[in-house]
């Protein structure tokens, strides 16, 4: 699914309404009638389990949907609509049942049924922008629908213009009660659902005068609150909460999802997504050139060519599926090394080499009997040094991957070891941990020889070492920094963190949400490169591995959180045996 900045979405726009000719009012039809469609679902699968919409703002996990709604809801509505009018029949009415009378089924509007509509009194927040137009479509769709609307206006509502102005006029017209709000501490208590549409991809900055009122307001009522599109406060790009911002049980994000909605701390802001068609081609993102996405199994396969089957060849041997390099662990980091080695055997590679100062090598016999082990030269006391980095090139001739970083600590001159490697290995190379700090102190750019791709995976604490910032500042705008830097850097590059961020220098982006927060723990980022590594054995290119890599690291965190019972119990080791 893809990706859009509000810029992009305006574009979008822009291309549906004036070179295909769809009207701007029938895109906020549509946007208005799916949301009122998902606000009732979100009622009648309250009515079934009464708690339904409190555990979607209790967890704030945003739960990515794109169907039209609740399958059950419209079930239980059809089962309602339909009708059977005798005289006219059906293929199978004339069939083997020849004596019984031919029925035509006749189904209604279900996703328009509201089941208790009596019970439901919502408040529609209306800002004076386009997705206040929305939010008074939803209103009369609601209306329709048997359900108590009431508007309120930030602003006053002459102040509305185009669509938006017609949509007031039209819910005036319907009769539809409306309030302009007049300051103070409004009250909600009397309404069971709030749709803020105050505030969209229009938004700038911080919500200001009315807006700011209206929101905290409505986050303090303790009402579960609909976001049309986005909920107000969000930038809509980076993800950044403004104050105040929606806590939103329910997100219905329009034509596209925004990058925002994907990143914390916006994520945790947007309750349920779910993303409505309205009218604009979806095709239209990739003939634009837009390539950003949500990744999920249809990406990876029709987008990025990967099979995600990963079916062998009924004749393949271990030569079939790579041999990985992996230069990592010291005397006191050794488990870091294991915990990638082993990983990337488990991702499926041919064979797996782990590389360590010699002095280890006695103690590590037997650790994981799979493993070849190669002694990388380095200093009596276990550690690292400079010159071991002619041994592991001269391991690395044969190999089809090298990774290296992961609890080698740091050594004396060991800028001149990364280098050597960097500029004399001639397959792939993933870097990652120590890796990752020695190379935020080099400069890099002017390194040579480089022909096979480079894959930095840090945590946002190492990348904001390599771009010399705080974390704070890498995590106000993840996926803005991490394309800017592969597209800098020429380097594949995998912000890690919920969901992590995969950046190539073409400028393809991929936002992952497999995982949990139960995978920050010790080891979980050793376990991701050596899946890295062991994809890019089998001969995917740097950018599948690299997202294919993380989506498999995060399924297989949420596997072995099913299997321990507690993601909070999960360890590195766990999620190998999970792969
Ligand atoms: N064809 C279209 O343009 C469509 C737009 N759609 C909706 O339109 C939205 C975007 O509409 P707009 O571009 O009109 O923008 P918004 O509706 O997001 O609001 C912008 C208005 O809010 C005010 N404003 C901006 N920032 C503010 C702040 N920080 N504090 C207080 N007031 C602020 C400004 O006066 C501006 O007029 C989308 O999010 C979506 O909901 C949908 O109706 C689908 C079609
Ligand atoms: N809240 C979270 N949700 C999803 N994945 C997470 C979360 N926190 C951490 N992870 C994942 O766990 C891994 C931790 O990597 P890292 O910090 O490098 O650990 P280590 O250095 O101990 O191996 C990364 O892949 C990261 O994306
Ligand atoms: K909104």
């Amino acid at each position: 699914m893809h990706l859009v900045t509000a810029e992009e979405m305006r574009r979008l726009d822009r291309i549906t309404i004036e070179r295909l000719g769809i009207p701007a009012v029938a895109l906020m039809e549509n946007a208005g009638r799916a949301i009122a469609e998902e606000i009732i679902a979100f009622c009648n699968h309250r009515d079934g389990d009464g708690a339904a919409g409190d555990a979607c703002q209790g967890t704030g996990a945003a739960r990515y949907s794109s169907g039209p709604g609740h399958a059950g809801a419209r079930a239980a509505g059809a089962a309602r609509e339909e009708a059977a009018v005798p005289g006219a029949g059906t293929a199978e009415s004339f069939g083997a049942v020849r004596t019984a009378a031919p029925k035509l089924l006749i189904s209604g509007d279900a996703a328009l049924m509201a089941g208790r509509a009596e019970d439901e009194h919502w408040l529609v927040l209306v800002g004076k922008g386009n997705n206040g137009g929305d939010g008074l479509v939803a209103a009369r769709h609601l209306s329709e629908a048997g359900i108590a609307v009431s508007l309120l206006y930030a602003v006053s509502p002459e102040s509305l213009t185009g669509e938006a102005a017609q949509q007031r006029d039209a819910a005036a017209a319907m009769g539809l009660p409306a309030a302009v709000y007049g300051g103070g501490r409004p009250d909600f208590a009397g309404y069971s659902g709030i749709l803020d549409a105050l505030l969209g991809t229009g938004a700038a900055g911080a919500p200001r005068g009315a807006y700011a009122e209206l929101i905290a307001a409505a986050n303090r009522s303790g009402k579960p609150v609909a976001s049309a599109d986005i909920p107000s406060g969000l930038n809509a790009d980076t993800g950044e909460t403004h104050e105040p911002c929606i806590q939103a049980a329910l997100t219905v994000c329009l034509a596209f999802l925004k990058r925002g909605l994907l990143q914390y701390p916006g994520a945790g802001h947007a309750g349920r997504i779910v993303v409505r068609s309205i009218g604009i081609p979806s095709g239209l993102a990739r003939e634009e050139g837009l390539s950003a996405y949500w990744l999920t199994p249809a990406v990876l396969e029709d987008v990025l060519g990967v099979d995600v089957s990963r079916r062998r060849a009924p004749d393949g041997h271990k030569g079939t599926y790579g041999h990985v390099l992996i230069a990592a662990g010291s005397l006191r980091m050794s488990g870091a090394g294991l915990i990638a080695a082993r990983a990337s055997l488990r991702t499926g590679c041919g064979l797996a080499t782990w590389a360590v100062p010699g002095k280890l090598l006695p103690l590590l016999v037997g650790a994981a009997p799979e493993l070849m082990l190669a002694d990388a030269g380095g200093e009596a006391d276990g550690t690292w040094n400079a010159a071991a980095a002619e041994e592991v090139l001269k391991l690395a001739g044969k190999k089809d991957v090298l990774a290296v970083g992961p609890g080698i600590g740091r050594f004396g001159d060991d800028k001149a070891w990364l280098q050597t490697i960097w500029e004399g290995a001639d397959c792939p190379l993933v870097v990652d941990a120590d890796a990752l700090n020695i190379l935020a102190e080099c400069d890099y750019g002017t390194w040579q020889g480089r022909r096979t791709p480079v894959i930095l995976t840090p945590h946002p604490g190492e990348m904001a070492r390599l771009v010399g910032v705080s974390t704070k500042e890498v995590q106000r705008d993840r996926i803005g920094l991490a394309l800017s830097y592969a597209r800098e850097r020429g380097v594949i590059l995998v912000l890690k963190g919920a969901h992590t961020v995969i950046a190539s220098p073409d400028g393809r982006l991929v936002v992952n949400t497999t995982g949990h927060p139960g995978m920050a723990t010790g080891g979980s980022g050793d376990c991701l490169t050596g899946i890295i590594a062991g994809l890019l054995a089998q001969g995917l290119s740097g950018f599948q591995a690299a997202v294919f890599g993380v989506y498999l690291h995060g399924l297989a965190g949420e596997r072995a959180a099913l299997l321990r019972g507690d993601p909070v119990s999960v360890i590195a080791s766990d999620i190998i045996e999970a792969l």
